[in-house]
């Protein structure tokens, strides 16, 4: 199928350069090890399972069926030993030694009494945060523990409060989902049927769009954390099976960092969500302030444990981490490629259709607060929240988020509606005030209340 004014005849992973062909070698590897390995953008990998077992964060490959990376940093890892097949030109490829999987099967094993436990007394299961600073393997450790707990055939929540990365939706995001299916050898955490339908099992997520960076740049932190904190909690609720099973977050770095031993955003995540368990990640500093800290709790303990850095993981400098969000939003609308092809709709729109709201940059002057201000006014200082916004040429290539809040909403009410999914302005024409939207639905534009964040920054090539 192809686009009208697009030329999209091919889906995006025909468009991938491929490389040079290279002959397979193999890859024995012995128990307890792991094959490291870094695949580029447009040179893909392809590992195929011949003979043992093996996973990529706890998530089991398949015997014989091939497997390609692109852009990817992972490790295959045995427990009993394996024979790989491995094809394609990776950027950096070792086999460890020293892993830190045993150390993660430990606390896996941890999870499970605590499961069983719930269950017995139709109770909440394990509340776990993981922190730690940027790249010391917070999301990787989330992916292996939620494999396991689905091999056991549990059906834990996973929370993603990192906007750098999105799971099961754009970056810039803040998710939430019941997951009950496998995750994704090549993807992780799969694809969601938020962007449109899917012909692989799907997640459906909670959605929150936080529109910046990092959590310590505004104020709207705090308050979608306890949203989707009451949101997780509701869903808990009415859902026994992920009751029993718990929920997993995981953090931003930069949360990690503290001013001063204190860490306003990490305590703020450990309230709101009753947290009971913290893993501590490539941080000894963190660990012992936590551990300091929660060791006297009044109310229920918050039990902080340290968990080693995996030596594989991966310091990702900005160009890739753009590049990841870029692939993460392509994948958003027009899917992972193979079986998982979308077909979104371009549309025109007039500039009177859209209804956005610009986050507005937080005055770090606290002091101008006015007691007495209402709710839209006193989460920014003196500023409001969002600004209304005309379309300018300023909104192309940029990505919005639709909430299922009416434009008449309060902003506080905007701010805390959750995500129906997003549109990307693939051009504005400020003489005849249109735009050309991209839309994974087909359909007139909803007129509900859409936000346009600094974050994620524009996609350019999107359509190409
Ligand atoms: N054992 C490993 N072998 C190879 N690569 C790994 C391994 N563990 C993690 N990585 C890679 O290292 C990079 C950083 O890991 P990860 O994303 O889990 O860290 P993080 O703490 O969640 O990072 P951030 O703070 O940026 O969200 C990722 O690309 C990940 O896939």
């Amino acid at each position: 199928m192809s686009l009208p004014g697009l030329n999209l005849a091919t889906t995006p992973s025909q468009t991938q350069v491929t490389a040079a062909p290279t002959s397979a070698h193999k890859q024995e590897l012995a128990a307890n090890t792991e094959y490291r390995f870094e695949a580029s953008f447009t040179h893909p990998l392809t590992i195929k399972l011949l003979s043992g077992t093996a996973e990529i964060f706890g998530s089991e490959l398949g015997p014989l069926t091939p497997y390609t990376f692109r852009g990817t940093k992972a490790a295959v890892y045995t427990w009993n030993g394996c024979s790989l097949e491995i094809e394609g030109t990776a950027e950096s490829e070792y086999v460890a030694e020293e892993t830190t999987m045993m150390n993660y099967a430990n606390a896996h094993f941890a999870l499970e009494g605590m499961r069983d436990e719930a269950a017995k007394n139709n109770d909440s299961g394990p509340r776990v945060l993981i922190v730690g600073p940027e790249n010391s393997g917070k999301t990787s450790l989330a992916k292996v523990l939620t494999s396991y707990a689905l091999k056991m055939d549990r059906q834990p929540m996973v929370v993603n409060l990192d906007p750098r990365e999105g799971m099961l939706s754009p970056p810039g995001s803040f998710s939430a989902a019941a997951l009950s299916s496998i995750l994704d050898v090549e993807k992780g955490w799969g694809s969601s049927p938020i962007s449109g339908p899917s012909p692989v099992p799907v997640k459906m997520p909670i959605v929150y769009h936080y529109g910046m960076s990092s959590p310590e740049e505004g104020k709207l932190f705090k308050p979608l954390v306890t949203r989707m904190a009451l949101a997780v909690t509701s869903r808990l609720e009415k859902d026994v099976a992920s009751r029993h099973a718990g929920f997993i977050i995981d953090t931003s770095g930069a949360i990690s960092h503290g001013k001063g031993g204190i860490y306003e955003n990490i305590d703020h995540i450990i309230a709101e969500f009753s947290v009971n368990l913290v893993f501590v990640l490539g941080s000894e500093r963190l660990n012992s302030d936590l551990t300091r800290k929660y060791a006297n709790r009044k109310e229920e303990p918050v039990v902080v444990i340290k968990l080693d850095k995996s030596g594989g993981c991966v310091d990702r400098d900005e160009a890739y981490m753009k590049k990841l969000r870029q692939s993460q939003i392509k994948s958003y609308f027009f899917g992972d490629g193979g079986e998982n092809v979308l077909y979104p709709t371009l549309t025109f729109a007039d500039f009177t259709d859209l209804n956005i709201f610009q986050i507005q940059q937080a005055s770090n002057d606290t002091s101008a607060f006015r007691p007495g201000d209402d709710d839209d006014e006193d989460v920014y200082g003196s500023r409001p929240i969002y600004e209304k916004m005309t379309p300018t040429t300023l909104l192309q290539n940029t990505l919005l988020a639709v909430t299922t809040a009416s434009p008449n909403d309060r902003q506080d009410v905007i701010r805390d509606s959750s995500i129906k999914g997003y549109i990307f302005i693939a051009e504005v024409d400020e003489a005849k005030q249109k735009l050309r939207v991209l839309s994974p639905q087909p359909g007139r534009m909803p007129s509900n209340a859409m936000v346009m964040g600094s974050f994620p920054e524009d996609v350019p090539g999107l359509l190409e």
